[in-house]
């Protein structure tokens, strides 16, 4: 391991009168056991490793993302964190509760979201749906009548209140869901991917209101995500999952410093009026061209704005847009600098 991708499971940090350990993992692995067909008759059996020897622990109070590549084996961890999935190995708890035994007590100290799904009924209007959540949990109604107008205020709900689910857009449902995840005052708040496929205002809605939950009510969260500002504007620390081992624990900016092989880029994407051949243009290189579109890739640490300006100056543009770098990326480069 290069030096500097230390993976410190902060334990240390909480021996005698340190933060409170909320999440506490100790060894886990998780073993698939897959059949395959492999001739007309015969089944081969084969094991994943999904998680393989995973130690770390989480306090009171931190934002920690969890990333890695497409089946690094980040939902395996959150499944076992909800219970939903026993470890193969190893020891796991979450405020104190071992998941697998206990899923119906922890649920009342867990909130989870993933952004992919909805724990909203379909049919239902929101409002609704949040009024099942009070009678599932037994939230008490003044503490369900605070909580929701907190979340409703804070998101933007009040006009979707009386929508059905099916009818909210992606970012407005996302709201909805992390509401509900919320209603019962959970310690620990499980996020998989919550803003992918939202828009810019959303998706700053979103982490404004999650940067501000941890803020000023001290849950604890644990974010999986692709999206490398998701990482940069939220989280504290990052540990970074590949082939069912924690490869980085640490600050956001160490994961940059030891991906740092190759500066982070950002690219440029412009819109031309027709096809050109590649533009020339200062402070960014031509790495792609498709018909109209041309790639441009600039140090991530650079302004768009001189690259803009030079472009707009100079080539018949019609539109253009900004892509940063995603969490692929990084890991890709903290790879790329190992021997
Ligand atoms: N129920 C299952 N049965 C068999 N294999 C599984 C099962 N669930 C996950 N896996 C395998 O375990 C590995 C880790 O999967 P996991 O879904 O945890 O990855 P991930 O990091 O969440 O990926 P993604 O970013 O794509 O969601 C993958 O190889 C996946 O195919």
């Amino acid at each position: 391991m290069k030096a500097g991708v230390g993976v410190d499971t902060g334990v240390d940090a909480v021996v005698d009168g340190g933060p409170e350990v909320l999440i506490e993992l100790d060894a886990v692995e998780k073993v698939f056991d897959v059949r395959r067909r492999a001739g007309l008759l015969r089944r081969e059996k084969r094991q994943v490793r999904a998680v393989d020897g995973i130690s770390f622990a989480v306090a009171r109070g931190e934002f920690v993302g969890y990333v890695g590549p497409n089946g690094a084996g980040k939902s395996t961890t959150v499944k076992m964190l909800t219970g939903i999935l026993t470890p193969s190995a190893g020891r796991l708890r979450v405020a104190g509760i071992d998941p697998a035994r206990e899923r119906m007590r922890l649920a009342h100290r867990i909130g989870v979201v993933f952004g992919q799904r909805t724990t909203l009924w379909w049919d239902l209007p929101l409002k609704d749906s949040y009024g099942l959540m009070r009678r599932l949990y037994r939230i008490p109604r003044a503490r369900f009548a605070e909580n929701l107008e907190r979340c409703v205020e804070r998101l933007d709900l009040g006009p979707l209140l009386d929508v059905p689910v099916r009818q909210l857009s992606l970012g407005q449902r996302m709201r909805g869901d992390i509401a509900a995840a919320l209603l019962h005052d959970p310690e620990v708040l499980y996020l998989d991917e919550p803003t992918i496929g939202l828009d810019v205002v959303s998706k700053a809605k979103v982490r404004e209101f999650l940067r501000q939950l941890n803020a000023e009510r001290g849950t604890t969260v644990l974010l999986t995500t692709h999206d490398l500002q998701d990482i940069e504007q939220l989280c504290g620390r990052v540990m970074v999952i590949d082939h069912g081992r924690l490869v980085y624990d640490g600050t956001p900016g160490g994961l940059h410093a030891a991906g740092a092989a190759g500066e982070s880029e950002r690219m440029l994407v412009l819109h031309l009026e027709r096809e050109l051949p590649a533009v020339s243009v200062e402070g960014a290189r031509v790495v792609k061209v498709e018909g109209p579109r041309q790639w441009l890739a600039f140090p991530a640490g650079a302004s768009a704005a001189p690259l803009v300006a030079q472009v707009a100056a100079r080539y018949p543009l019609s539109d253009l847009s900004v892509r940063e770098p995603d969490i692929e990326d990084v890991i890709a480069r903290m790879y790329a600098g190992r021997d």
